[in-house]
């Protein structure tokens, strides 16, 4: 087994250039944390923080290979993923992150292919890598990740549009794990699905969690993905990091509003009413 730590975030900047009318931004500033094998972290921070940003440049989609290119730039410190620099990183090394990380995009249901079927769509990453790869194989590959997400074989040849919004998040998941990686990077992984399919994607990723020495950055505002399926959490605000430790611990001792405000939602009800008895004077 490798003590290579998935991911190490050094005092990263992240900056998106200026484009037309709009001035540059300044996504992230001086984030550092380490993610070791076997562990999982969650991200939370209100919106515009720069989760959405740190998700996808870590998992390696983000970053422009030329500086025409729209996309964010690294413009101070670093992030290694999987031994890769990112600041370096040229064409080779993001194919690597790229394979070793599956990325479970925001919004993911609706990053589905319309046009192809389930099973193309799980297997696409397959086919993005290899093109010639035997077509047999790639379709057993995608019903074995619909089995690990717990959907029915029937499901292979429908097209996104026949399924549910919590279907088609699963077969987001499947394709996001479909090349074995072991980091995964999901960016909100309940939003917009109801509640019974939530525990099941909840039920997935502290499933995913005692795989041995797979890793993960969980971005969340959900208590219940936070609680179950991570270990530790990074707050962000404006871009910075503003709060870091056990997730028991930063839910338990919120310095920011916004922690504050999901670390109410913990407290049972009772004692949110309770009333100290007051005195009489
Ligand atoms: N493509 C882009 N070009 C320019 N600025 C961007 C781009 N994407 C995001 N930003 C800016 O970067 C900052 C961080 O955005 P980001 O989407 O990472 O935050 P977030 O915490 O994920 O927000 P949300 O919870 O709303 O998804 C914001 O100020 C946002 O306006």
């Amino acid at each position: 087994m490798t003590s290579q730590p998935a991911i190490v975030v050094s005092d990263l900047s992240v900056e998106y250039p200026a484009r037309g009318v709009s001035p540059s931004c300044v996504a992230l500033r001086g984030v550092s944390f380490r993610l070791e094998p076997g562990e999982i972290i969650g991200v939370l921070g209100e919106t515009g923080s720069g989760k959405s940003t740190l998700a996808s440049v870590l998992a390696g989609r983000g970053l422009p290979l030329r500086s025409s290119l729209p996309g964010p730039r690294i413009s101070g410190g670093d992030a290694t993923v999987l031994g890769h620099s990112l600041r370096k990183a040229r064409k080779r090394d993001l194919a690597e992150v790229t394979f070793g990380v599956g990325y479970l995009p925001q919004e993911a249901a609706s990053t589905l292919e319309p046009t192809l079927s389930v099973k193309d769509n799980v297997a696409l990453p397959i086919f993005e890598r290899d093109e010639h790869y035997p077509r047999r194989a790639a379709g057993e590959r995608a019903a074995t990740m619909l089995d690990t997400v717990h959907l029915p074989l029937s499901v292979l040849d429908k097209y996104p549009y026949e399924l549910s919004a919590g279907q088609r998040q699963r077969v987001a998941l499947a394709r996001a794990l479909v090349l074995g990686p072991t980091v995964l990077v999901a960016d909100e992984p309940t939003a917009g699905i109801d509640a019974t399919v939530r525990d099941a994607v909840i039920d997935l990723l502290a499933q995913l969690r005692r795989l041995e020495g797979f890793s993960a950055v969980i971005v969340s505002h959900d208590l219940s993905v936070l609680r179950r399926a991570t270990d530790k959490a990074i707050v962000l605000q404006g871009g910075r990091p503003v709060g870091f430790g056990p997730i028991a611990d930063v839910l338990a001792d919120p310095t920011h509003p916004f922690v504050a405000g999901l670390a109410k939602a913990l407290q049972p009800p009772q004692r949110r009413t309770e009333r100290r008895p007051q005195r009489a004077d």
